[in-house]
């Protein structure tokens, strides 16, 4: 089956006009088509993914011991480690090991709490074993962050808007989160990796490995995603169906485990709005707009403008554990 992922090339936003015009027209079309892109060209050289991979290595290298000392349970800011099959996707439990970042800021006072995603802002957990881990992941965040903020802006004039006109919602900066990601071989064939789910931000950048495992879901078909050295997998979150009101698409996608024997490892960045925004209905020309039929509505999973609320659901839905013992209060006061 050939896949249907296109390939872009970032270099072509910096040449002359026409190759700019050029990338922005084959970016608007692997969103809108596909919702999935690799992303080549774009800056950051392969080393430098290849030290990323292997901090994942040597961070799920450590003792249980050690990596139950920084485990998400600790962190009411959803930060840290989280150990085969304690996240949640689909409902079923996700065989891989992870470890969560985001942005390092101090906690709010709990008089400073009006909403519960404000609980979201708080500092990472960082494992003493390995001291450099925390000025590279920090730094790799800043970096994947400028990539996606030059991708945000050409999706914004592939959608005919002003390059800046979602720059209201990113003002304060975005919300940022990273993943560091080891999907185990497993004897089961297609065993749940991470099951399948929509990414709630606007934009996710994954690092892949040699091991294939990614599979995006295209015309009710599910398709791999091979690993191209280099590139970046891109994909669409849900803020951008919301904003474009399902012009584009956040596309559904799932891993499977590798076989036994196997260990794959993956890096997930993801980009959305700050906390405190609410996402706008871009006003799209005529001739997009016919085809914006709104967003996905499943009951299961509702696509929420304010993006605090966005990022939570996503969050607890995934974390059942820390949101019980973090966030059960919140949930009983909501449904008083
Ligand atoms: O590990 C991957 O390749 C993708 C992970 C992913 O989709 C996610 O964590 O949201
Ligand atoms: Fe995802």
């Amino acid at each position: 089956m050939q896949s249907p992922i296109p390939v872009l090339s970032m270099r072509k936003l910096y040449l002359g006009a026409s190759d700019r015009q050029q990338f922005i027209a084959d970016l608007g079309r692997a969103a809108r088509d596909v919702g999935f892109f690799y992303l080549e060209d774009h800056g950051i050289s392969l080393a430098e993914q290849v030290k990323v991979l292997d901090t994942a290595k040597s961070f799920f290298a450590l003792s249980d011991a050690e990596k139950k000392q920084v485990q998400m349970i600790h962190s009411p800011h959803f930060r840290g480690y989280s150990a085969n099959y304690s996240e949640l996707t689909a409902g079923r439990p996700d065989r891989r090991e992870q470890f969560d970042i985001m942005d390092e800021l101090p906690a709010l006072s709990a008089s400073a709490i009006h909403h519960e995603w404000q609980k979201l802002i708080g500092p990472n957990q960082w494992p003493r074993q390995l001291p450099a881990i925390k000025s590279q992941l920090l730094s790799w965040q800043d970096k994947l962050t400028e990539v996606s903020l030059q991708l945000l802006a050409a999706l914004c004039e592939s959608l005919e808007q002003p390059a800046d006109a979602l720059a209201e919602t990113i003002s304060n900066g975005p919300y940022r989160h990273t993943k560091l990601i080891k999907y185990p071989g497993s004897p089961e064939a297609s065993g749940q990796g991470v099951g399948a789910h929509k990414d709630p931000g606007y934009l996710t950048l994954v690092l892949q490995d040699e091991n294939s495992g990614l599979e995006v879901e295209y015309e009710q078909q599910w398709y791999k995603v091979a690993p191209r050295p280099g590139a970046f997998v891109v994909n669409i979150g849900e803020l951008l169906e919301l904003a474009s009101n399902g012009y584009l698409k956040a596309t559904n996608h799932r891993v499977s485990s590798p076989k036994t024997g196997v260990t794959r490892y993956s890096s997930a960045f993801f980009m959305a709005a700050q906390l405190n925004a609410s996402v706008p209905v871009l006003k799209l020309p005529s001739h997009l707009a016919k085809h914006a039929k709104g967003p996905t509505s499943d009951p299961g999973n509702p696509l929420l403008h304010n993006v605090g609320e966005n990022v939570m659901k996503g969050r607890k839905r995934s974390h059942p554990d820390v949101s019980a013992r973090f966030y059960a209060s919140e949930e009983k006061c909501s449904s008083c």
